[in-house]
């Protein structure tokens, strides 16, 4: 069984996107500049961000965080973009999801200038993505996507099954594993709520990426030997024993599941810092375009 390392991942391509940032600096072009906009005070979102920002700090990037109150109405939010949107100094700026239930969270994704939209939640930049056209690709399948290629997991012709149908994980992950490309070319099935006998589905499958959200779902009886699975899930279980009252649980019961696979990923350790490394990556494209 081989862990599929995302921290140690993560840290390699941040020590390339630091390389190049050097390059850009050295040559007097523009500093990337990411911002992110955080609505409200959720322990989780609060976690992401701050590795957001702190990560932009790593690889010389300049950041900026905006915090809005839990009551900021949608109007207000709205007007913060539309500001990033014209400020040429902001080469891209992400919206921190959940947003609080009275402000509509497709009528804020879409009020984002596509050029700047480095979350690829846009639908500009989800069609042209599902067109095989330049795109920004959104952070969590692209670095899905590197941990497989980097770690060359064959994907061509493999049955991956994708369990999860969200428009930031699940929908976009089925799209680029069937298109031609590294990672790709697989034959993709898209399982979820309502998907009758997982587990017939699921044990016949060489790829498994977990994206729904429950806690220990996918168990070691559910697959096939040298099994590859992608832990997408993090959900805060209660925890007393811990010292933040806390742990993470993946949507993967790692003890059984890994005495069976080829190639896991852990969580933590995963799929997460994957996330932040390629909202880097993407920082620095939406940048390159300007320079
Ligand atoms: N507009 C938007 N863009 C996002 O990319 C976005 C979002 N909203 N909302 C929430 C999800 C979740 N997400 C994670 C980022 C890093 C870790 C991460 O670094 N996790 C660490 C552990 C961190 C901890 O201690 O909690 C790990 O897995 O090892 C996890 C999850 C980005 N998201």
């Amino acid at each position: 069984m081989i862990l599929l390392d995302g921290k140690k991942t993560s840290s390699d391509i941040k020590i390339e996107i630091a390389e190049e940032v050097k390059k850009i600096k050295a040559q007097g072009k523009k500093t990337p500049h990411l911002a992110a906009v955080l609505v409200g005070t959720d322990g989780a979102s609060m976690t992401y961000v701050g590795a957001k920002v702190k990560a932009c700090e790593l690889v010389g990037f300049e950041s900026t965080l905006i915090e809005l109150p839990e009551d900021t109405t949608e109007e207000k939010l709205l007007n913060e973009i539309e500001i990033l949107n014209i400020d040429n100094e902001i080469d891209g700026f992400i919206v921190q999801l959940p947003l609080p239930k009275h402000i509509d969270e497709q009528k804020v994704l879409m009020a984002i200038n596509p050029d700047k939209d480095v979350d690829g939640f846009h639908p500009t930049n989800v069609g042209r993505m599902t067109l095989d056209l330049p795109s920004f690709i959104p952070a969590t399948p692209f670095g899905i996507m590197e941990l497989l290629e980097r770690y060359k997991v064959e994907t061509s012709g493999a049955n991956v099954v994708v369990i999860g149908r969200s428009h930031i994980v699940g929908r976009p992950m089925s799209i680029l594993m069937s298109q031609k490309r590294p990672a790709g070319d697989a034959t993709v099935t898209v399982a979820h709520s309502r998907t009758k006998n997982l587990p017939e589905i699921t044990k016949k499958a060489d790829i498994i990426i977990a994206a729904l959200g429950i806690p220990e779902f996918l168990t070691g009886d559910m697959v096939k030997d040298q099994v590859t699975v992608i832990d997408v899930g993090i959900t805060r279980v209660d925890d007393v024993s811990k010292k933040r009252g806390y742990r993470l649980a993946g949507d993967v019961h790692f003890e059984s599941v890994s005495k069976k696979a080829s190639f896991i990923t852990p969580v933590p350790g995963g799929v997460g810092p994957m996330t932040i490394a390629m909202l880097l990556k993407n920082t620095l494209l939406a940048c390159s375009y300007k320079n």
